[in-house]
């Protein structure tokens, strides 16, 4: 049988169903999507492909899921170090937001971190920024998978006027991505001391009328909670509750402050927690309880933030970091393993954005979204076990490959769609604007 592309590897790991690795196996690849998975000698009598390919010194995953981030960020990276969230927020981020945010903003900081992203092995995005379309755009033209969030906050920006024009707006972009193979669209509420209840109740609705997740920042930081004490008298996750907003596709991103009690009741209401460990632990937030939510049955998926909280997008190493951390909170080093944690950093994203039928995984079936890793460096030696080596060892300069619905985003760790040199050129014109205006009297 003739198909696209036979990818062979010395290791394959699928993630689902279970712990297993395949050994000299190979991923048949047509159409985008995966078509079959054998060892190499059975595809070499099986198929004939227009391109084969030999990683007989890496593993072959799933792409990583990146389920919480502000893409265009990256061109604040590194501008307000060393702050807690309000501080850095109320009296940095948001007035440059003020000021900068425009379509080409987010444009050129999109792309820098879309490249950022794919030779870190990420291939599918949750995005929460301005002029999502624009992201959208930009990620269906460089073929990496994302999830746009409409987003909605109650003051005005460079975007939208206000909450009924960012739910507008929003829809209008959900009804542009109905037919998009690679953009989708989720509700992005920013958080719960940003946004009333009457734009929470109307986007209830609209989720569960157009079957789309919520993805909103929830109980980051201890202000956050007295802040909602003061003013709705009681905790955020309370106040979402009796709105009705929390549910199965419900994504609280953060999650750092939770009693028991409210760790049980998220669990009952099926929804998924992304982890952003670096910027919790950079903005000084806290630390969510992986190890207990897990435990209590909850999806809990990985996120990096944006590049000015974290400050990178680097899912390998907040992989790495929410795995050590929950031993250490949880003062068990048996709590989140390897493969839990690699799965959070796919399967469990996939899961959470509702994508899991297409991909998080290296199934039969599923979209080829792959991350091709090399497991001969010297930093990934000696090898006896491989999920070990590429959650605990590897980092994402060992990412050598990224396919992306079957489309090679990452050769040999050169970018195929996006021209490095035209991104460092933008980001330095970004960083002279950014710095060289001075308040005049
Ligand atoms: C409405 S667009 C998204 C909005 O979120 C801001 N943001 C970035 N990181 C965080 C964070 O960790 N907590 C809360 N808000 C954050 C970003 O600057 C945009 O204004
Ligand atoms: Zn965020």
């Amino acid at each position: 049988m003739l198909i696209d592309t036979l990818l062979k590897a010395r290791w394959i790991i699928p993630v689902e169903p279970d712990r297993t690795v395949l050994d000299n196996h190979a991923l048949a690849v047509h159409g985008g999507r995966i078509i079959d998975i054998l060892p190499i000698p059975e595809a070499d009598a099986k198929y004939q492909a227009a391109s084969v390919e030999s990683f007989d010194r890496h593993a072959l995953i799933p792409g990583f899921v990146n389920a919480h981030t502000h893409a265009a960020m990256s061109l604040l990276r590194g501008v307000a170090d060393d702050r807690p969230l309000m501080e850095w927020l109320l009296d940095h981020i948001w007035p440059l937001e003020q000021k900068w945010v425009s379509e080409t903003f987010v444009r050129d900081g999109t792309d820098l971190a879309m490249a950022e992203m794919i030779r870190g092995g990420v291939t599918c995005f949750n995005d929460m920024y301005f002029f999502p379309e624009v992201t959208a755009r930009q990620a269906a033209r460089y073929g990496l998978r994302a999830v746009v969030g409409l987003i909605l906050i109650d003051f005005p920006s460079a975007w939208a006027s206000g909450p009924d024009d960012y739910l507008s707006k929003g829809l209008a972009l959900h009804d542009e991505l109905r037919h998009n193979p690679l953009v989708t669209a989720a509700f992005a509420p920013h958080a719960p001391y940003s946004v009333s209840d009457e734009p929470l109740l109307k986007i209830r609705t609209l989720a569960a009328e157009l079957d789309r997740p919520i993805h909103m920042h929830l109980h980051e930081t201890r202000d956050e909670i007295d802040q909602g004490r003061q003013h709705y008298g009681m905790r955020p996750m309370k106040r979402l509750q009796q709105l009705d907003v929390l549910g199965p596709s419900f994504v609280a991103v953060h999650m750092t402050q939770l009693t028991d009690e409210e760790i049980a009741q998220f669990a009952e209401s099926g929804g998924s927690v992304v982890h952003c460990p670096e910027s919790n632990l950079k903005l000084a937030s806290g630390f969510c309880p992986v190890a207990r939510l897990i435990d209590a049955g909850v999806n809990v998926a990985i996120g990096t933030d944006g590049a000015a909280s974290n400050n990178d997008l680097d899912v390998m190493g907040e992989m790495r970091a929410a795995a050590l951390l929950a031993k250490a909170v949880s003062n068990n080093a048996a709590a989140v393993p390897a493969h839990t944690a690699l799965r959070m950093a796919t399967l469990n994203g996939a899961k959470a954005l509702g994508l899991e039928a297409d991909i998080g995984s290296l199934e039969v079936g599923k979209a080829a979204d792959i991350t091709a890793i090399r497991l001969d460096d010297l930093e990934t030696q000696p090898l006896y076990d491989p999920i070990s080596n590429v959650v605990y060892a590897a980092g994402r300069h060992q990412v050598s490959d990224v396919w992306v619905a079957g489309r090679r985003l990452l050769k040999n760790r050169e970018l195929t769609t996006l021209d490095i040199e035209e991104l460092f050129q933008k980001t330095a014109a970004w960083r002279e604007k950014l710095t060289s205006v001075q308040e005049r009297p």
